[in-house]
C-alpha cells in the first residue's frame, strides 16, 4: 500500500488556556484531494496553522513523507514541499501576473523571492515555470498585467499559482472559492481537482457542493476533535454529521 504523505498523531494546539484543537489523527493519501470541513470555530484554520508550523503543537506528532516535521519551522516545512496558498494579501500588487510567478517560482516564500529579485533577472527556468502555470490556470491573456487589476477570480487562481510555482508535494488550500462568482467556482474547482492528481491537495472549503463533488477523503472537524473520516458518500450518510450540521450544510451550496 502506498505511504501515507502526511501523517498526524494526537495532534493539540493550545491558545493560552484553551485547546483550540485536541488528539487529531490525520492521514492523508498522495495524489487525493482531502477536504477538511466543520462548522464556523471547529478548528479548521488552527489545523492549517499547526501543519504549516505557523503555529507551536501543543502536543502529538506530524510526520511528511515519512520525516517528523513537528520541530521544523514553517520555513523548512516549505523547503521540504509543504506549500499553503498565498492570500490576495500576499500578492505583489504592482506586478505583472508573470512577474509574480515568476518570483514565486525562484524563491520559496515571497520573501526570499523578493531577496532572489537581481538573480531572477536572467532565470529563464522560472519564466517558464511561470508561463507553463499561467497556462494551467488560465492567466496567459492577462500575463502582463498588474495583479492588483485582475477580477477577484483571478486573483484567487493567481494565489494558488504561487503557491504551485515552488512544484511542492502538498498543497494546502484555505477556502480558495470564497467571494467568488459562479462562473470562476467552476474553474477553480476544476482547478483543485486536476491538483489533487498530480500533487496532494489538503483543502478548507464551506461550499459542499465542492466538496462532495471533488473530495476523494473527507474529515469532519467539530470543537476542535475529528468527529468522523470517509468517503463523500460515507460523510454524506454519516448520522453524527448530519446532527452535527443540523441538515443544512449537506444539501449543497454554501455553509
Ligand atoms: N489566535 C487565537 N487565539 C485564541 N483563540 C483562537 C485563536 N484563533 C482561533 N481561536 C479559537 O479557536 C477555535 C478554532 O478556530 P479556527 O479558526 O481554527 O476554526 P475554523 O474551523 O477555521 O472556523 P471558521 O470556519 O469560522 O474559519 C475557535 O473557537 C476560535 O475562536
Amino acid at each position: 500500500m502506498t505511504q501515507d504523505l502526511l501523517v498526524s498523531k494526537g495532534l493539540g494546539v493550545k491558545y493560552g488556556s484553551f485547546a483550540a484543537l485536541s488528539d487529531v489523527d490525520l492521514n492523508i493519501r498522495p495524489n487525493t484531494v482531502h477536504s477538511i470541513i466543520g462548522p464556523n470555530g471547529a478548528g479548521k484554520t488552527t489545523l492549517f496553522h499547526a501543519l504549516t508550523g505557523s503555529v507551536r503543537a501543543s502536543s502529538g506528532r506530524i510526520m511528511f513523507g515519512g520525516q517528523n516535521i513537528t520541530p521544523l519551522s514553517d520555513d523548512q516545512r516549505v523547503r521540504m514541499g509543504l506549500a499553503r496558498s498565498f492570500q490576495v494579501t500576499s500578492l505583489f500588487q504592482s506586478l505583472p501576473v508573470r512577474e509574480n510567478l515568476r518570483l514565486a517560482a525562484q524563491g520559496r516564500t515571497p520573501w526570499q523571492a523578493l531577496r532572489m529579485w537581481q538573480a531572477a533577472e536572467a532565470n529563464s527556468e522560472a519564466l517558464a515555470t511561470a508561463d507553463a502555470l499561467m497556462q494551467r490556470l488560465d492567466l496567459s491573456r492577462v500575463a502582463d498585467r498588474a495583479a492588483g487589476e485582475l477580477s477577484h477570480g483571478q486573483q484567487r487562481r493567481l494565489e494558488v499559482g504561487m503557491a504551485m510555482a515552488s512544484k511542492p508535494r502538498l498543497i494546502l488550500l484555505d477556502e480558495p472559492t470564497s467571494g467568488m462568482g459562479i462562473d470562476d467556482i467552476g474553474s477553480m474547482k476544476r482547478l483543485i481537482a486536476d491538483l489533487g492528481r498530480d500533487h496532494t491537495v489538503i483543502l478548507i472549503e464551506h461550499n459542499m457542493g465542492i466538496v462532495m463533488d471533488i473530495s476523494d477523503r473527507i474529515t469532519v472537524m467539530q470543537s476542535g476533535r475529528t468527529l468522523v473520516e470517509g468517503t463523500p458518500a460515507e460523510i454524506r450518510d454519516n448520522p453524527a454529521v448530519r446532527r452535527a450540521y443540523l441538515g443544512s450544510m449537506m444539501t449543497g451550496g454554501h455553509a
